[in-house]
């Protein structure tokens, strides 16, 4: 039965999709089972393309690992994109995958659902409750609707056909794989790279954007691969014994968090960076905390084992191996 199933990772060279994709195979996941195409073969904002796939592909679960993704900057300068691009490759992959009789489905969101000031940490009924983030609101928006079809199609056709599609919401990730795009990328990559080439110039400070008061955690890629494969194959009279047909998601993170300033001294650290660490005030800060409340996927079986401090490391590494010249061109 496991071997016969056709799993399509939709955002398979990205970093969480790429981590999935490792880790169904080292799980003895054959390779013909998995299938993949990459944004030039087709684009999945393209609703013809991604109907034709699906038509022709037999397709029995799909791991949505594709969205437009970025860091504060990068929402806050492209907010058409953001909402634009999520929506309709959303939109195109749950109705062709259900028009095409697929069964399971997982949507990847992202914790910046939930309100600006939801109440810490944040559990998944605080969705929905209060205004979001303005830096990152259109792509918040769209991540809610990613939840809302899931919910919507099961609502309606879960008994009728079948289909049970779920949702995780990932606090901020980071590992190999990730992009080290100097304004574009998430803060941990970001500062990976910055202190390398800080350390390599023998400069004598290194600027963080904002006050480094905000709060975040971070969850290892190969983590987040691993709670999503998870909670895909979690037999239903679990998965539905810890979720409701309008709160079906579930956040996937650490429990833990720590200021902006601390992560800036655990990657200057990590990278051997001694020079000053300075704040760019007038740099936005984003939400003044985002700690997921993980008791929802502790209850149904799963919890990170990656510290901080070794995920750091490795994300480094993968940097030095991978991303160096590239980052430095
Ligand atoms: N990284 C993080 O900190 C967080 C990520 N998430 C979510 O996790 C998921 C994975 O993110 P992550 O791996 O970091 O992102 P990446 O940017 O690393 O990967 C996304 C992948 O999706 C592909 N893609 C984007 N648009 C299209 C499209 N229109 N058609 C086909 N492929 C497309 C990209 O291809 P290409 O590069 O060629 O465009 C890329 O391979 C996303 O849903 C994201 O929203 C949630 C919270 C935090
Ligand atoms: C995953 C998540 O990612 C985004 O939300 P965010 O959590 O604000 O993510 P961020 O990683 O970009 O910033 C975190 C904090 O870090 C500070 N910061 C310091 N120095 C740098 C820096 O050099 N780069 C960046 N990017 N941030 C920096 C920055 O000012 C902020 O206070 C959303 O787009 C949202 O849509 C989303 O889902």
């Amino acid at each position: 039965m496991t071997q016969q199933r056709r799993i399509f990772i939709a955002g398979h060279r990205g970093m969480v999709g790429s981590a999935i994709l490792r880790q169904l195979l080292a799980q003895g996941v054959s390779p013909a089972q998995i299938v993949t195409r990459s944004h030039a073969d087709m684009d999945l904002t393209e609703q013809a393309q991604v109907r034709a796939f699906f038509q022709a592909e037999r397709i029995d679960e799909v791991y949505l690992a594709a969205a437009k993704v970025g860091g504060i900057h990068a929402n806050s300068t492209y907010p058409a994109e953001f909402i634009y691009a999520n929506l309709m490759l959303e939109a195109n992959v749950v109705h062709q995958a259900f028009s095409a009789g697929v069964k399971k489905l997982l949507f990847l969101g992202s914790s910046c659902i939930y309100p600006r000031l939801a109440p810490q940490p944040m559990a998944e009924d605080a969705l929905l409750t209060g205004p979001l983030e303005p830096t990152n609101e259109p792509y918040a928006v769209a991540k809610i609707a990613g939840i809302k079809l899931c919910e919507s199609y099961n609502r309606q056709y879960g008994a009728s056909h079948g289909i049970d599609y779920r949702s995780v919401m990932p606090t901020n990730l980071y590992g190999p794989g990730d992009n080290y795009h100097p304004q574009n990328s998430h803060v941990l990559p970001a500062l990976i790279r910055r202190f390398h080439e800080a350390r390599e110039a023998g400069a004598a400070s290194v600027t963080i954007w904002g006050t480094g008061t905000p709060k975040r955690e971070f969850l290892y890629v190969d983590d987040m691969a691993a709670a999503s494969i998870h909670v895909m194959n979690l037999a239903p009279e679990v998965y539905h014994a810890h979720t409701r047909p309008m709160l079906s998601h579930i956040n996937v993170g650490t429990g833990e968090d720590l200021s902006i300033g601390e992560l800036a001294a655990l990657v200057a650290r990590e990278v051997g960076y001694q020079g000053r660490i300075e704040c760019d005030s007038s740099k936005p800060d984003g939400p003044p905390r985002k700690l997921m409340d993980v008791q929802r996927l502790q209850n149904l079986g799963w919890r990170a084992t990656t510290s901080l401090a070794d995920g750091i490391h490795l994300a480094y590494l993968d940097f030095l191996q991978n991303h160096r010249t590239a980052a430095a061109s």
